[in-house]
């Protein structure tokens, strides 16, 4: 192996660690402890392990939050009145609902009952809308660790090629987005992506964000380019492992994320950054 590993899980604890000293200044010198709700439907056990991380990453940091779980039948309407509530409620700065829904909600209806201002996913159109002109806001807590950890080991986005594979609104559109403001030369890459190894050996950052192990392997991968895997599978044994055959691309990369201990622990980082930014926004009555 050549490639040096990012390792995620830590420079996520070093991240909370800078965060925790920032909430207890909040706390000191305002009297304002930033509140996070996560509110989850139906009982998909994956979700339910990353809200059980969710809540202990806040903890740590000393960010209280709490957890509203309905059941699987909940309507879209009661999922709708709930978030009307949470908007209304002062004591709530951020408002997280965990995806994905039940297929008889909108997800999109309810991303949009969410006040912009509580958004702390950054999914919100207003919020997308803001991303892409560059403006501050709440950026997409998965694509905005991919940035924390590239700038964590000083790897120049600037003037590079970067190749995502994947679109969708959580992941690959805004990472492809964020790359983009930092002044790369992005290609996205999909399901109808005809050649895809056409693409991806011409990436200096290949981003992966499919959702299927060992879809990338060394022969897609340029030498020395920096490979980040966001892929989360399961397998049948019960390990995790992500969409990169880690093993064969490390040899060939410069820099790999591994997975687990990857950008998944980023994102959850990142989202105590959102809640922080959220609670100090209401301070300033935005
Ligand atoms: N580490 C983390 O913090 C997070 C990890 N994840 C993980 O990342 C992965 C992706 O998540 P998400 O974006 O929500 O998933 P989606 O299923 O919404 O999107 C997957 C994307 O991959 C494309 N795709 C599927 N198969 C191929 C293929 N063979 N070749 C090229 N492209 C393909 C799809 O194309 P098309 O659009 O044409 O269908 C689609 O754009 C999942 O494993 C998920 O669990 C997600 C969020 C956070
Ligand atoms: N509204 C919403 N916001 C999200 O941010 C969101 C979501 N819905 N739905 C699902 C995806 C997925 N996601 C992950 C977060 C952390 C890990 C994570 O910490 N993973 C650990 C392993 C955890 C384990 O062992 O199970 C790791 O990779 O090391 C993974 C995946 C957030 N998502």
């Amino acid at each position: 192996m050549s490639a040096e590993v990012i390792n995620g899980r830590d420079l996520a604890q070093e991240i909370r660690l800078e965060l925790k000293d920032e909430v207890s200044k909040m706390i000191q010198e305002e009297g304002v402890t930033p509140h996070l709700t996560v509110v989850l439907v139906g009982d998909n056990p994956a979700s339910k392990s990353y809200v059980k991380g969710k809540e202990k990453a806040a903890k740590e940091v000393g960010i209280s939050s709490s957890l509203v779980e309905l059941p699987e039948t909940t309507s879209e309407e009661e999922l709708l009145n709930l978030i009307h509530k949470l908007n209304e409620d002062k004591t709530v700065n951020g408002i997280l609902v965990q995806l994905p829904l039940p297929n008889h909600i909108r997800e999109q209806k309810v991303i949009e009952m969410i006040n912009p201002n509580k958004d702390v996913d950054g999914f919100h159109p207003v919020n997308i809308g803001r991303m892409m002109l560059g403006e501050d806001t709440f950026l997409p807590c998965t694509p905005y660790g991919i940035i924390t950890m590239l700038k964590s080991r000083n790897i120049s986005i600037e003037g590079k090629h970067a190749v995502v594979i994947g679109r969708s609104n959580i992941v690959g559109k805004p990472v492809g987005q964020l790359l983009l403001n930092e002044n790369a030369t992005v290609t996205y890459c999909h399901s109808r992506t005809a050649n895809l190894k056409e693409f991806t050996t011409k990436a200096d950052i290949l981003i992966v964000a499919i959702g299927k192990p060992n879809v990338v392997t060394a022969e897609d991968i340029k030498d020395g380019a920096v490979v980040i895997d966001v892929g989360i599978n399961r397998l049948e044994t019960g390990k995790l492992t992500g969409d990169v055959d880690f093993d064969s691309a490390a040899d060939k990369a410069s820099f790999i994320t591994p997975v687990p201990k990857g950008v998944g622990p980023m994102t959850i980082a990142m989202l105590l950054k959102n809640t922080i930014k959220a609670a100090k926004g209401l301070e300033k009555g935005e």
